[in-house]
Protein backbone atom coordinates (compact mmCIF):
# COMPACT_ATOMS: atom_id res chain seq x y z
CA UNK A 1 0.00 0.00 0.00
CA UNK A 2 1.86 3.53 -1.32
CA UNK A 3 0.60 6.62 0.10
CA UNK A 4 1.63 9.63 -1.31
CA UNK A 5 0.68 12.50 1.22
CA UNK A 6 0.60 15.71 -0.88
CA UNK A 7 -0.31 18.35 1.41
CA UNK A 8 0.19 18.67 5.38
CA UNK A 9 -1.98 16.40 7.74
CA UNK A 10 -1.78 15.74 11.50
CA UNK A 11 1.34 13.23 12.34
CA UNK A 12 -1.51 11.55 13.95
CA UNK A 13 -2.48 10.58 10.96
CA UNK A 14 1.01 9.57 9.26
CA UNK A 15 1.09 7.46 11.65
CA UNK A 16 -2.04 5.88 11.71
CA UNK A 17 -1.08 4.85 8.00
CA UNK A 18 2.60 3.50 8.74
CA UNK A 19 0.87 1.37 11.85
CA UNK A 20 -1.34 -0.59 9.41
CA UNK A 21 1.68 -1.36 7.06
CA UNK A 22 1.42 1.35 4.37
CA UNK A 23 4.45 3.05 2.95
CA UNK A 24 4.15 6.67 3.55
CA UNK A 25 5.63 9.59 1.24
CA UNK A 26 5.25 12.46 2.49
CA UNK A 27 6.04 15.11 -0.09
CA UNK A 28 4.50 18.79 0.56
CA UNK A 29 6.35 20.70 -2.02
CA UNK A 30 6.39 18.73 -4.90
CA UNK A 31 5.92 21.36 -7.76
CA UNK A 32 3.01 19.96 -10.44
CA UNK A 33 5.25 18.30 -12.65
CA UNK A 34 7.35 16.36 -10.16
CA UNK A 35 3.86 15.04 -8.79
CA UNK A 36 2.47 14.28 -12.38
CA UNK A 37 6.33 12.28 -12.28
CA UNK A 38 5.47 10.22 -9.42
CA UNK A 39 1.83 9.62 -8.85
CA UNK A 40 2.07 6.55 -11.29
CA UNK A 41 3.98 4.94 -8.06
CA UNK A 42 1.04 4.93 -5.98
CA UNK A 43 -2.17 3.04 -4.70
CA UNK A 44 -3.32 6.11 -2.34
CA UNK A 45 -3.10 10.02 -2.90
CA UNK A 46 -4.31 12.11 0.23
CA UNK A 47 -4.92 15.91 -0.17
CA UNK A 48 -6.36 18.79 1.58
CA UNK A 49 -7.52 21.89 -0.97
CA UNK A 50 -4.51 22.69 -2.81
CA UNK A 51 -3.78 19.68 -5.07
CA UNK A 52 -5.89 19.38 -8.11
CA UNK A 53 -6.98 15.84 -8.31
CA UNK A 54 -8.15 16.08 -12.21
CA UNK A 55 -7.82 14.39 -15.41
CA UNK A 56 -4.21 15.39 -16.02
CA UNK A 57 -3.19 13.25 -12.80
CA UNK A 58 -5.77 10.72 -13.46
CA UNK A 59 -4.27 9.94 -16.85
CA UNK A 60 -0.62 9.35 -15.21
CA UNK A 61 -1.73 7.64 -11.85
CA UNK A 62 -2.32 4.00 -13.51
CA UNK A 63 -2.08 2.79 -9.75
CA UNK A 64 -4.46 4.97 -8.16
CA UNK A 65 -7.48 3.28 -6.07
CA UNK A 66 -8.05 6.24 -3.77
CA UNK A 67 -8.25 9.68 -3.31
CA UNK A 68 -8.36 10.64 0.15
CA UNK A 69 -9.88 14.25 0.58
CA UNK A 70 -8.27 15.12 4.59
CA UNK A 71 -11.65 17.70 5.44
CA UNK A 72 -14.88 18.78 3.36
CA UNK A 73 -15.14 20.20 0.32
CA UNK A 74 -13.91 17.93 -2.59
CA UNK A 75 -14.25 21.10 -5.04
CA UNK A 76 -10.36 19.92 -5.91
CA UNK A 77 -11.08 16.64 -7.03
CA UNK A 78 -12.72 16.08 -10.36
CA UNK A 79 -15.54 13.14 -9.18
CA UNK A 80 -16.91 12.05 -12.28
CA UNK A 81 -13.11 10.96 -13.37
CA UNK A 82 -12.64 9.43 -10.23
CA UNK A 83 -16.05 7.29 -10.62
CA UNK A 84 -15.42 6.48 -14.20
CA UNK A 85 -12.33 4.70 -13.21
CA UNK A 86 -13.01 3.05 -9.97
CA UNK A 87 -11.04 5.37 -7.82
CA UNK A 88 -12.34 5.60 -4.42
CA UNK A 89 -12.70 9.51 -2.95
CA UNK A 90 -13.13 9.69 0.73
CA UNK A 91 -13.15 13.28 2.82
CA UNK A 92 -13.81 13.71 6.30
CA UNK A 93 -17.28 15.57 6.57
CA UNK A 94 -17.72 15.27 10.72
CA UNK A 95 -14.52 15.74 11.46
CA UNK A 96 -13.81 19.57 11.69
CA UNK A 97 -17.39 20.69 12.28
CA UNK A 98 -17.22 22.13 16.18
CA UNK A 99 -13.89 23.68 14.74
CA UNK A 100 -15.43 25.65 12.23
CA UNK A 101 -18.80 26.75 14.96
CA UNK A 102 -16.14 27.93 17.40
CA UNK A 103 -14.25 29.54 14.75
CA UNK A 104 -17.63 31.00 13.79
CA UNK A 105 -18.19 32.03 17.24
CA UNK A 106 -14.57 33.33 17.46
CA UNK A 107 -15.51 35.77 14.61
CA UNK A 108 -19.07 37.06 16.10
CA UNK A 109 -16.93 38.08 19.22
CA UNK A 110 -13.84 39.26 17.62
CA UNK A 111 -16.08 41.69 15.50
CA UNK A 112 -18.76 42.64 17.80
CA UNK A 113 -16.08 43.61 20.32
CA UNK A 114 -13.53 44.77 17.95
CA UNK A 115 -11.06 43.08 20.01
CA UNK A 116 -8.15 42.83 17.06
CA UNK A 117 -8.26 46.74 16.69
CA UNK A 118 -8.10 46.75 20.35
CA UNK A 119 -5.26 44.71 20.57
CA UNK A 120 -3.56 46.64 17.44
CA UNK A 121 -3.97 49.76 19.32
CA UNK A 122 -2.62 48.39 22.95
CA UNK A 123 0.41 46.41 21.16
CA UNK A 124 0.99 50.40 19.69
CA UNK A 125 1.19 51.17 23.34
CA UNK A 126 -1.82 53.17 23.02
CA UNK A 127 -4.79 52.52 25.97
CA UNK A 128 -7.48 53.91 23.92
CA UNK A 129 -11.17 52.57 23.43
CA UNK A 130 -12.45 55.27 21.80
CA UNK A 131 -14.51 54.87 18.81
CA UNK A 132 -14.97 51.28 19.35
CA UNK A 133 -17.75 50.81 21.62
CA UNK A 134 -18.88 47.04 20.74
CA UNK A 135 -22.18 45.40 20.62
CA UNK A 136 -23.77 43.05 23.14
CA UNK A 137 -25.02 39.85 21.72
CA UNK A 138 -27.92 39.24 24.56
CA UNK A 139 -31.22 39.97 23.20
CA UNK A 140 -29.96 40.47 19.50
CA UNK A 141 -31.72 38.31 17.18
CA UNK A 142 -28.73 35.46 14.76
CA UNK A 143 -29.95 34.97 11.64
CA UNK A 144 -28.51 31.64 10.61
CA UNK A 145 -28.73 30.42 6.43
CA UNK A 146 -28.09 26.68 6.54
CA UNK A 147 -29.03 24.64 9.78
CA UNK A 148 -26.76 21.77 8.67
CA UNK A 149 -24.17 20.80 10.93
CA UNK A 150 -22.12 23.70 11.13
CA UNK A 151 -25.30 25.95 11.47
CA UNK A 152 -27.49 24.08 14.42
CA UNK A 153 -24.02 24.01 16.59
CA UNK A 154 -23.63 27.46 15.97
CA UNK A 155 -27.47 27.82 16.39
CA UNK A 156 -27.39 26.27 20.06
CA UNK A 157 -24.17 28.22 21.45
CA UNK A 158 -25.53 31.54 20.26
CA UNK A 159 -28.67 30.12 22.38
CA UNK A 160 -27.05 30.35 25.61
CA UNK A 161 -25.72 33.91 25.03
CA UNK A 162 -29.49 34.76 25.30
CA UNK A 163 -29.94 35.59 21.21
CA UNK A 164 -32.85 34.68 19.37
CA UNK A 165 -32.45 32.34 17.09
CA UNK A 166 -33.85 32.62 13.34
CA UNK A 167 -32.94 30.38 10.07
CA UNK A 168 -33.63 30.04 6.49
CA UNK A 169 -33.03 26.14 5.01
CA UNK A 170 -35.74 25.41 2.98
CA UNK A 171 -34.54 21.48 3.44
CA UNK A 172 -34.44 20.70 6.97
CA UNK A 173 -37.67 19.78 8.40
CA UNK A 174 -40.12 21.57 10.44
CA UNK A 175 -39.45 19.42 13.03
CA UNK A 176 -35.64 19.68 13.07
CA UNK A 177 -36.40 23.83 13.60
CA UNK A 178 -39.00 22.76 16.65
CA UNK A 179 -36.30 20.61 18.04
CA UNK A 180 -33.77 22.85 17.90
CA UNK A 181 -35.97 25.63 19.20
CA UNK A 182 -35.10 28.14 16.35
CA UNK A 183 -37.56 30.46 14.24
CA UNK A 184 -38.17 29.22 10.90
CA UNK A 185 -38.30 31.68 8.08
CA UNK A 186 -40.09 30.44 4.62
CA UNK A 187 -38.22 33.34 3.14
CA UNK A 188 -34.53 34.73 2.70
CA UNK A 189 -35.80 38.37 2.88
CA UNK A 190 -37.99 37.99 6.11
CA UNK A 191 -34.77 36.77 8.01
CA UNK A 192 -32.52 39.68 6.66
CA UNK A 193 -35.09 41.76 7.67
CA UNK A 194 -35.44 40.23 11.49
CA UNK A 195 -31.58 39.85 12.26
CA UNK A 196 -28.90 41.42 13.70
CA UNK A 197 -26.43 38.83 12.82
CA UNK A 198 -26.02 36.82 9.89
CA UNK A 199 -24.02 34.19 9.78
CA UNK A 200 -24.03 31.70 6.87
CA UNK A 201 -23.73 27.30 6.99
CA UNK A 202 -24.71 26.27 3.38
CA UNK A 203 -22.22 24.30 1.21
CA UNK A 204 -21.17 26.07 -2.23
CA UNK A 205 -23.84 24.97 -4.67
CA UNK A 206 -25.24 26.64 -7.85
CA UNK A 207 -27.89 27.82 -5.20
CA UNK A 208 -25.85 29.20 -2.85
CA UNK A 209 -23.19 31.02 -4.33
CA UNK A 210 -23.95 34.67 -3.82
CA UNK A 211 -27.32 33.43 -1.95
CA UNK A 212 -26.48 36.60 0.01
CA UNK A 213 -26.14 39.27 -2.31
CA UNK A 214 -27.28 43.22 -3.34
CA UNK A 215 -31.00 42.55 -3.06
CA UNK A 216 -30.46 40.77 0.36
CA UNK A 217 -28.83 42.93 1.93
CA UNK A 218 -31.42 46.12 0.77
CA UNK A 219 -33.63 43.94 2.87
CA UNK A 220 -31.27 43.66 6.04
CA UNK A 221 -31.36 45.84 9.27
CA UNK A 222 -28.95 48.90 9.33
CA UNK A 223 -26.17 47.87 11.42
CA UNK A 224 -26.19 44.31 10.02
CA UNK A 225 -23.16 41.85 11.21
CA UNK A 226 -21.81 39.23 8.72
CA UNK A 227 -20.17 36.08 9.38
CA UNK A 228 -18.97 34.25 6.63
CA UNK A 229 -17.09 30.96 7.75
CA UNK A 230 -18.54 28.17 4.96
CA UNK A 231 -17.40 28.93 1.50
CA UNK A 232 -16.56 32.48 -0.23
CA UNK A 233 -18.68 33.99 -2.36
CA UNK A 234 -21.78 32.79 -0.61
CA UNK A 235 -21.82 36.05 0.70
CA UNK A 236 -20.79 37.95 -2.40
CA UNK A 237 -18.48 39.85 -1.57
CA UNK A 238 -18.56 43.11 -4.17
CA UNK A 239 -22.49 43.36 -2.31
CA UNK A 240 -20.75 43.18 0.51
CA UNK A 241 -18.19 45.75 0.01
CA UNK A 242 -21.06 47.94 -0.95
CA UNK A 243 -23.13 46.86 2.37
CA UNK A 244 -20.40 48.41 4.30
CA UNK A 245 -19.86 51.55 2.68
CA UNK A 246 -23.30 52.17 2.88
CA UNK A 247 -23.29 51.59 6.57
CA UNK A 248 -25.85 48.72 5.94
CA UNK A 249 -23.28 46.28 7.39
CA UNK A 250 -21.38 47.53 10.72
CA UNK A 251 -19.11 45.00 10.47
CA UNK A 252 -18.31 41.42 9.14
CA UNK A 253 -16.06 38.51 10.03
CA UNK A 254 -15.02 36.31 7.31
CA UNK A 255 -13.28 32.96 6.87
CA UNK A 256 -13.20 32.57 3.37
CA UNK A 257 -11.85 34.88 0.24
CA UNK A 258 -12.70 34.86 -3.23
CA UNK A 259 -8.81 33.85 -5.14
CA UNK A 260 -7.69 32.36 -1.81
CA UNK A 261 -5.26 31.33 -0.55
CA UNK A 262 -3.86 34.77 -2.26
CA UNK A 263 -4.04 37.40 0.19
CA UNK A 264 -5.48 40.06 -2.61
CA UNK A 265 -8.80 40.60 -1.48
CA UNK A 266 -9.98 44.09 -1.05
CA UNK A 267 -12.14 43.44 1.79
CA UNK A 268 -8.46 43.13 3.58
CA UNK A 269 -9.18 47.16 3.11
CA UNK A 270 -11.64 47.54 5.30
CA UNK A 271 -10.79 48.08 9.29
CA UNK A 272 -14.22 46.99 9.91
CA UNK A 273 -13.92 43.86 8.60
CA UNK A 274 -11.74 40.79 10.63
CA UNK A 275 -10.74 38.21 8.41
CA UNK A 276 -8.68 34.89 9.22
CA UNK A 277 -7.19 32.82 6.26
CA UNK A 278 -9.75 29.46 6.06
CA UNK A 279 -8.93 28.50 9.65
CA UNK A 280 -11.92 27.17 10.18
CA UNK A 281 -11.03 23.68 10.75
CA UNK A 282 -7.30 25.05 12.42
CA UNK A 283 -7.15 23.08 15.44
CA UNK A 284 -5.52 20.57 16.97
CA UNK A 285 -8.55 18.80 17.93
CA UNK A 286 -9.86 19.16 14.16
CA UNK A 287 -7.01 18.45 12.76
CA UNK A 288 -6.13 14.82 14.46
CA UNK A 289 -10.02 14.08 14.00
CA UNK A 290 -9.12 14.73 10.50
CA UNK A 291 -5.69 13.18 9.56
CA UNK A 292 -6.58 10.08 11.50
CA UNK A 293 -10.18 9.30 10.00
CA UNK A 294 -8.41 9.78 6.36
CA UNK A 295 -5.93 7.47 7.35
CA UNK A 296 -8.49 4.93 8.56
CA UNK A 297 -10.51 5.19 5.42
CA UNK A 298 -7.32 5.02 3.24
CA UNK A 299 -6.30 1.41 4.23
CA UNK A 300 -10.35 0.86 4.20
CA UNK A 301 -10.71 1.38 0.77
CA UNK A 302 -7.24 0.01 0.16
CA UNK A 303 -8.28 -3.10 1.42
CA UNK A 304 -11.77 -3.46 -0.33
CA UNK A 305 -13.86 -3.01 3.39
CA UNK A 306 -16.28 -0.71 4.36
CA UNK A 307 -14.91 3.06 3.42
CA UNK A 308 -17.50 5.18 6.25
CA UNK A 309 -16.89 8.21 3.83
CA UNK A 310 -16.96 7.33 0.49
CA UNK A 311 -18.09 10.15 -1.39
CA UNK A 312 -18.56 8.96 -4.72
CA UNK A 313 -18.76 4.84 -4.53
CA UNK A 314 -20.53 1.93 -2.32
CA UNK A 315 -18.36 -0.42 -1.03
CA UNK A 316 -19.98 -3.79 -1.71
CA UNK A 317 -18.03 -7.23 -3.20
CA UNK A 318 -16.95 -6.85 -7.11
CA UNK A 319 -19.53 -9.53 -7.89
CA UNK A 320 -22.88 -7.91 -6.30
CA UNK A 321 -21.41 -4.60 -7.71
CA UNK A 322 -21.71 -5.71 -11.07
CA UNK A 323 -25.60 -6.38 -10.95
CA UNK A 324 -26.54 -3.71 -8.80
CA UNK A 325 -24.41 -0.68 -10.36
CA UNK A 326 -27.62 0.13 -12.98
CA UNK A 327 -30.09 0.00 -9.81
CA UNK A 328 -27.54 2.81 -7.92
CA UNK A 329 -27.75 4.68 -10.82
CA UNK A 330 -31.25 4.25 -11.36
CA UNK A 331 -31.96 5.08 -7.62
CA UNK A 332 -29.66 8.28 -7.89
CA UNK A 333 -31.23 9.53 -10.72
CA UNK A 334 -34.61 8.82 -9.25
CA UNK A 335 -33.73 10.85 -5.54
CA UNK A 336 -31.65 13.67 -7.37
CA UNK A 337 -35.06 14.72 -9.00
CA UNK A 338 -37.26 15.58 -6.04
CA UNK A 339 -35.33 18.64 -4.85
CA UNK A 340 -35.15 19.93 -8.35
CA UNK A 341 -38.61 19.62 -9.08
CA UNK A 342 -40.23 20.13 -4.93
CA UNK A 343 -38.54 22.71 -3.12
CA UNK A 344 -40.79 21.69 0.26
CA UNK A 345 -39.13 19.89 2.83
CA UNK A 346 -39.08 16.28 3.08
CA UNK A 347 -40.75 14.74 5.71
CA UNK A 348 -40.96 10.71 4.50
CA UNK A 349 -39.48 8.67 1.94
CA UNK A 350 -41.21 5.67 1.17
CA UNK A 351 -39.46 3.35 -1.60
CA UNK A 352 -40.73 0.12 -2.94
CA UNK A 353 -39.28 -2.61 -4.73
CA UNK A 354 -41.23 -4.53 -7.24
CA UNK A 355 -40.10 -7.58 -9.59
CA UNK A 356 -36.21 -8.29 -10.12
CA UNK A 357 -35.28 -5.49 -8.22
CA UNK A 358 -36.94 -6.73 -5.02
CA UNK A 359 -34.39 -9.94 -5.06
CA UNK A 360 -31.33 -7.83 -4.74
CA UNK A 361 -29.26 -5.89 -1.41
CA UNK A 362 -31.92 -3.56 -1.84
CA UNK A 363 -30.72 -1.82 1.10
CA UNK A 364 -27.58 -0.01 -0.99
CA UNK A 365 -29.75 0.76 -3.70
CA UNK A 366 -32.25 2.65 -0.66
CA UNK A 367 -28.52 4.97 -0.19
CA UNK A 368 -28.13 5.86 -3.47
CA UNK A 369 -31.71 6.86 -3.73
CA UNK A 370 -31.08 9.23 -0.47
CA UNK A 371 -27.93 9.77 -1.50
CA UNK A 372 -29.37 11.12 -4.67
CA UNK A 373 -32.46 12.65 -2.86
CA UNK A 374 -30.09 14.98 -0.37
CA UNK A 375 -27.24 15.62 -3.27
CA UNK A 376 -28.49 18.76 -4.83
CA UNK A 377 -28.28 20.46 -1.55
CA UNK A 378 -25.84 19.31 0.60
CA UNK A 379 -23.41 18.26 -2.69
CA UNK A 380 -20.19 16.36 -1.44
CA UNK A 381 -21.49 15.65 2.42
CA UNK A 382 -23.64 13.41 1.44
CA UNK A 383 -22.15 9.78 0.72
CA UNK A 384 -23.88 6.28 0.37
CA UNK A 385 -22.44 5.54 4.08
CA UNK A 386 -23.97 8.89 5.56
CA UNK A 387 -27.10 9.45 3.54
CA UNK A 388 -29.64 7.59 5.58
CA UNK A 389 -28.07 9.07 8.76
CA UNK A 390 -28.39 12.51 7.29
CA UNK A 391 -31.94 11.44 6.37
CA UNK A 392 -32.45 10.47 10.18
CA UNK A 393 -30.70 13.43 11.64
CA UNK A 394 -33.42 15.77 9.53
CA UNK A 395 -36.27 13.44 10.78
CA UNK A 396 -36.81 11.93 7.50
CA UNK A 397 -38.28 8.61 7.78
CA UNK A 398 -37.21 5.98 5.42
CA UNK A 399 -39.25 3.06 4.90
CA UNK A 400 -38.97 0.02 1.93
CA UNK A 401 -41.25 -2.40 1.26
CA UNK A 402 -40.78 -4.92 -1.73
CA UNK A 403 -42.99 -7.38 -3.65
CA UNK A 404 -41.90 -10.14 -6.05
CA UNK A 405 -44.53 -9.18 -8.68
CA UNK A 406 -45.45 -6.15 -11.26
CA UNK A 407 -48.14 -5.73 -13.84
CA UNK A 408 -45.74 -4.82 -16.95
CA UNK A 409 -42.27 -4.30 -16.16
CA UNK A 410 -39.45 -7.14 -14.45
CA UNK A 411 -38.49 -5.08 -12.48
CA UNK A 412 -39.67 -1.60 -10.56
CA UNK A 413 -38.42 0.79 -8.31
CA UNK A 414 -41.08 3.86 -6.60
CA UNK A 415 -40.13 6.50 -5.09
CA UNK A 416 -42.54 8.50 -3.03
CA UNK A 417 -41.41 11.81 -0.78
CA UNK A 418 -43.48 13.05 1.54
CA UNK A 419 -43.93 16.52 2.60
CA UNK A 420 -46.09 18.27 4.61
CA UNK A 421 -49.32 16.06 3.60
CA UNK A 422 -48.07 16.02 0.21
CA UNK A 423 -46.36 12.75 -1.64
CA UNK A 424 -44.80 13.13 -4.69
CA UNK A 425 -43.99 9.97 -6.67
CA UNK A 426 -41.32 9.41 -9.16
CA UNK A 427 -40.75 5.47 -10.42
CA UNK A 428 -38.31 4.03 -12.86
CA UNK A 429 -37.34 0.34 -14.15
CA UNK A 430 -34.02 -0.75 -15.65
CA UNK A 431 -33.78 -3.10 -19.04
CA UNK A 432 -31.51 -4.63 -21.62
CA UNK A 433 -27.87 -4.15 -20.37
CA UNK A 434 -28.51 -1.47 -17.70
CA UNK A 435 -30.89 1.24 -19.57
CA UNK A 436 -32.43 3.63 -16.97
CA UNK A 437 -35.98 4.12 -17.88
CA UNK A 438 -38.49 6.98 -15.77
CA UNK A 439 -41.86 5.55 -16.19
CA UNK A 440 -43.83 7.95 -14.52
CA UNK A 441 -43.79 11.11 -12.20
CA UNK A 442 -46.85 12.26 -9.77
CA UNK A 443 -49.32 9.84 -11.97
CA UNK A 444 -48.03 10.89 -15.07
CA UNK A 445 -46.91 7.75 -17.68
CA UNK A 446 -43.66 8.41 -19.40
CA UNK A 447 -40.91 6.17 -20.97
CA UNK A 448 -38.18 8.39 -20.86
CA UNK A 449 -34.37 7.60 -20.47
CA UNK A 450 -33.06 10.17 -18.32
CA UNK A 451 -30.55 12.41 -19.47
CA UNK A 452 -27.35 14.96 -17.72
CA UNK A 453 -29.68 17.92 -18.84
CA UNK A 454 -33.93 17.30 -18.74
CA UNK A 455 -36.45 20.02 -18.52
CA UNK A 456 -39.91 18.92 -16.87
CA UNK A 457 -43.08 21.29 -16.83
CA UNK A 458 -46.53 20.86 -15.80
CA UNK A 459 -49.57 22.76 -18.35
CA UNK A 460 -52.84 22.63 -18.88
CA UNK A 461 -53.82 20.27 -21.25
CA UNK A 462 -54.43 22.55 -24.79
CA UNK A 463 -53.84 23.23 -27.91
CA UNK A 464 -50.12 25.47 -28.06
CA UNK A 465 -48.30 25.37 -25.21
CA UNK A 466 -45.90 22.44 -26.60
CA UNK A 467 -45.45 24.43 -29.44
CA UNK A 468 -44.65 27.46 -27.70
CA UNK A 469 -42.25 25.46 -25.49
CA UNK A 470 -40.50 24.28 -28.84
CA UNK A 471 -40.15 27.79 -30.36
CA UNK A 472 -38.64 29.42 -26.75
CA UNK A 473 -36.30 26.67 -26.19
CA UNK A 474 -35.35 27.37 -29.96
CA UNK A 475 -35.01 31.31 -29.25
CA UNK A 476 -32.71 30.54 -26.46
CA UNK A 477 -30.04 28.38 -28.45
CA UNK A 478 -31.23 24.78 -26.54
CA UNK A 479 -31.70 21.60 -28.76
CA UNK A 480 -34.73 19.12 -27.97
CA UNK A 481 -33.02 15.94 -27.91
CA UNK A 482 -36.47 14.30 -26.84
CA UNK A 483 -39.71 14.86 -25.54
CA UNK A 484 -42.33 13.31 -24.32
CA UNK A 485 -46.18 13.66 -22.55
CA UNK A 486 -47.78 12.36 -20.15
CA UNK A 487 -51.64 13.35 -19.38
CA UNK A 488 -53.94 13.12 -17.13
CA UNK A 489 -57.10 13.13 -18.98
CA UNK A 490 -58.94 13.71 -15.28
CA UNK A 491 -57.72 16.68 -14.63
CA UNK A 492 -56.76 18.08 -18.17
CA UNK A 493 -53.67 18.52 -16.74
CA UNK A 494 -50.25 17.15 -18.48
CA UNK A 495 -46.43 16.91 -18.07
CA UNK A 496 -43.80 17.41 -20.73
CA UNK A 497 -40.49 15.52 -20.08
CA UNK A 498 -37.88 16.92 -22.44
CA UNK A 499 -34.20 16.04 -22.60
CA UNK A 500 -31.89 18.83 -24.38
CA UNK A 501 -28.83 18.95 -25.40
CA UNK A 502 -27.52 21.59 -22.86
CA UNK A 503 -28.35 23.47 -19.75
CA UNK A 504 -30.96 26.12 -20.21
CA UNK A 505 -30.54 29.66 -18.79
CA UNK A 506 -32.62 31.25 -16.39
CA UNK A 507 -33.70 33.50 -18.89
CA UNK A 508 -34.78 30.99 -20.80
CA UNK A 509 -36.51 29.51 -18.32
CA UNK A 510 -38.71 32.43 -16.95
CA UNK A 511 -40.39 32.83 -20.50
CA UNK A 512 -41.21 29.09 -20.48
CA UNK A 513 -42.68 29.49 -17.03
CA UNK A 514 -44.50 32.76 -18.54
CA UNK A 515 -45.90 30.43 -21.71
CA UNK A 516 -49.85 30.33 -20.92
CA UNK A 517 -50.80 27.09 -19.69
CA UNK A 518 -47.30 26.35 -18.01
CA UNK A 519 -47.73 25.77 -14.17
CA UNK A 520 -44.56 24.90 -13.20
CA UNK A 521 -41.29 24.19 -15.38
CA UNK A 522 -37.79 23.36 -13.93
CA UNK A 523 -34.64 22.28 -15.03
CA UNK A 524 -32.94 19.14 -13.88
CA UNK A 525 -29.27 18.24 -13.88
CA UNK A 526 -28.53 13.93 -13.16
N1 LIG B 1 -14.17 27.46 7.21
C1 LIG B 1 -13.81 26.17 7.30
O1 LIG B 1 -12.66 25.85 7.52
C2 LIG B 1 -14.84 25.12 7.13
C3 LIG B 1 -15.94 25.37 6.37
N2 LIG B 1 -16.89 24.40 6.20
C4 LIG B 1 -18.04 24.76 5.36
O2 LIG B 1 -19.17 25.05 6.21
C5 LIG B 1 -20.37 24.88 5.46
C6 LIG B 1 -21.40 24.11 6.26
O3 LIG B 1 -20.94 22.81 6.53
P1 LIG B 1 -21.89 21.74 7.28
O4 LIG B 1 -22.72 22.39 8.31
O5 LIG B 1 -21.03 20.63 7.71
O6 LIG B 1 -22.81 21.29 6.06
P2 LIG B 1 -24.19 20.47 6.11
O7 LIG B 1 -24.27 19.78 4.81
O8 LIG B 1 -24.30 19.67 7.35
O9 LIG B 1 -25.30 21.62 6.17
C7 LIG B 1 -25.55 22.53 5.12
C8 LIG B 1 -26.99 23.03 5.25
O10 LIG B 1 -27.23 23.99 4.22
C9 LIG B 1 -28.58 23.82 3.79
N3 LIG B 1 -28.79 24.41 2.47
C10 LIG B 1 -28.44 23.90 1.26
N4 LIG B 1 -28.84 24.75 0.28
C11 LIG B 1 -29.45 25.79 0.91
C12 LIG B 1 -30.08 26.98 0.45
N5 LIG B 1 -30.17 27.27 -0.85
N6 LIG B 1 -30.60 27.84 1.35
C13 LIG B 1 -30.51 27.58 2.69
N7 LIG B 1 -29.95 26.45 3.18
C14 LIG B 1 -29.42 25.58 2.30
C15 LIG B 1 -28.78 22.32 3.79
O11 LIG B 1 -30.14 21.97 3.85
C16 LIG B 1 -28.04 21.92 5.07
O12 LIG B 1 -28.91 21.84 6.16
C17 LIG B 1 -19.94 24.19 4.15
O13 LIG B 1 -19.81 25.19 3.15
C18 LIG B 1 -18.57 23.64 4.48
O14 LIG B 1 -17.77 23.46 3.34
C19 LIG B 1 -16.80 23.18 6.79
C20 LIG B 1 -15.72 22.88 7.57
C21 LIG B 1 -14.63 23.83 7.79
O1 LIG C 1 -8.37 23.11 6.47
C1 LIG C 1 -8.87 22.63 5.47
O2 LIG C 1 -8.37 21.68 4.84
C2 LIG C 1 -10.19 23.21 4.95
C3 LIG C 1 -11.33 22.88 5.84
C4 LIG C 1 -12.60 23.01 5.11
O3 LIG C 1 -12.99 24.08 4.67
C5 LIG C 1 -13.36 21.81 4.83
O4 LIG C 1 -13.10 20.77 5.45
O5 LIG C 1 -14.26 21.90 4.00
Amino acid sequence: MKVLVSEQIAQKGLEKLTEEGAVVDIKTTLTRQELLEVIGDYEALIVRSNTKVNEELYQKATRLKVVGRAGNGVDNIDMEGATKRGIIVVNTPESNVVSAAELTLGLLFATCRNIPQLHNRLKDRVWDRSGLKGMELQGKTAGIVGLGRIGSLVATRLKSFGMNIIAYDPYISDTRFKNLGVEKKEKLADLMGACDILTVHTPKTEETYGIIGKEQFKAAKKGLTVINCARAGIVNEEALMEALQAKVVKRAGIDVLEGEPQATSPLLEFDNVIVTPHAGADTVEAQDNVGITVAQEVISALRGEMVPNAVNLPTLPIQAMDTIKSYLRLGETLGKMYYQLEKEAVDKVEILYRGEAAALETSVISLAILKGLFEPVLKERVNYVNASLIAKSRGVTVTESKESTTNNYLTLITLKVGSKGKVFTISGTIFGKGELRILEINGYEFDVNPMPYMLIAENIDKPGVVGQMGTLLGAGKVNIATMQLGRKTTDQRAMMVLTVDSEVSKETLDFLGGIEGILKVRFVKI
